[in-house]
């Protein structure tokens, strides 16, 4: 089990909620995933043209724990109220801390991000926050007091899969008791395995199950690839060699009498 602020949960996909055609695909596509962790942005632009409380009132029929955050926003001061609305509309502590840096990449800008971290720690949040694969940054979010980390792969939406393996690997070995859970920029569900191989907790994303053609055999799919590589990684991988060696080892010759 997946352990984030206490909480336990079996499911290692956790699903975003925009961009669904409909709220009615949403909620097929939450169902075949079988997460137990849906995120949720306050400033969000509806499904179908639900918005506001009507939207929320049907993320609450759908039984899972949400994990609000604060998508959009730009600055500490923006960052914070949104939280301390969030926890008031879905009574929460839990807070997806997303605070960006740049118009283009969507990168979050790390400065602030550790900021309000420190401000929202302080104010009984449990607070995970959407960052980049840099480890001081990992390690000053530790020191403002969050206790699980989601450092991105790409940028958010362009289902480019892992830029950087080799700073996931680093960032995983660095903190080996920490939850780290990859967000953003996963596209196929063989992104989110290689990534799990990699030992990573668990996996975020929205666009590439949001954008599909149907939404919730994505899903579905997702929610397969993490479990393999969750699997793997605890059965232990191979390492790549550059020699090769015979799967079939031999002894001595064939003798035909
Ligand atoms: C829904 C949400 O929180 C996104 O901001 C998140 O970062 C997912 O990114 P992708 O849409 O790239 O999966």
């Amino acid at each position: 089990m997946l352990d984030l602020y206490g909480v336990k949960v079996a499911s290692r996909l956790l699903l975003g909620t925009a961009r669904y055609p409909s709220p009615s695909v949403l909620a097929e596509a939450v169902k075949r995933s079988a997460t137990e962790i849906v995120t949720v942005s306050l400033r969000r632009e509806a499904a179908g043209g639900r918005s506001g409380g009507a939207f929320f009132e049907m993320i609450r029929q759908l039984g899972v724990r949400v994990l609000p955050n604060t998508a959009g926003c730009h600055g500490v001061s923006e960052a914070v109220l949104t939280a301390k609305m969030a926890r008031e509309v879905f009574q929460t502590n839990w807070i997806k801390l997303e605070v960006i840096g740049n118009h283009d990449t969507l990168q979050p800008d790390v400065f602030a991000l550790v900021e309000a971290a420190r401000i929202l720690t302080s104010e009984g949040f449990e607070v995970f926050p959407y960052t980049t694969d840099d480890l001081v940054v990992a390690e000053r979010l530790m020191e403002a007091g969050c206790k699980v980390l989601m450092p991105w792969c790409a940028p958010i939406g362009t289902a480019a899969g892992p830029l950087n393996p080799s700073a996931l690997r680093s960032i995983r070995a660095h903190f080996p008791e920490m939850p780290l859970i990859v967000d953003a920029g996963i596209g196929r569900p063989s992104h989110a395995a290689t990534v799990m191989e990699l030992g990573f907790d668990a996996v975020l994303l929205n666009t590439a199950v949001a954008g599909a053609r149907d939404p919730g055999i994505m899903a579905e799919a997702f929610a397969g690839a993490i479990d393999a590589g969750r699997q793997a990684f605890n059965a232990g991988l191979l390492e790549p060699r550059d020699m090769a060696v015979p799967s079939t080892p031999v002894i001595g010759k064939a003798v035909f009498a």
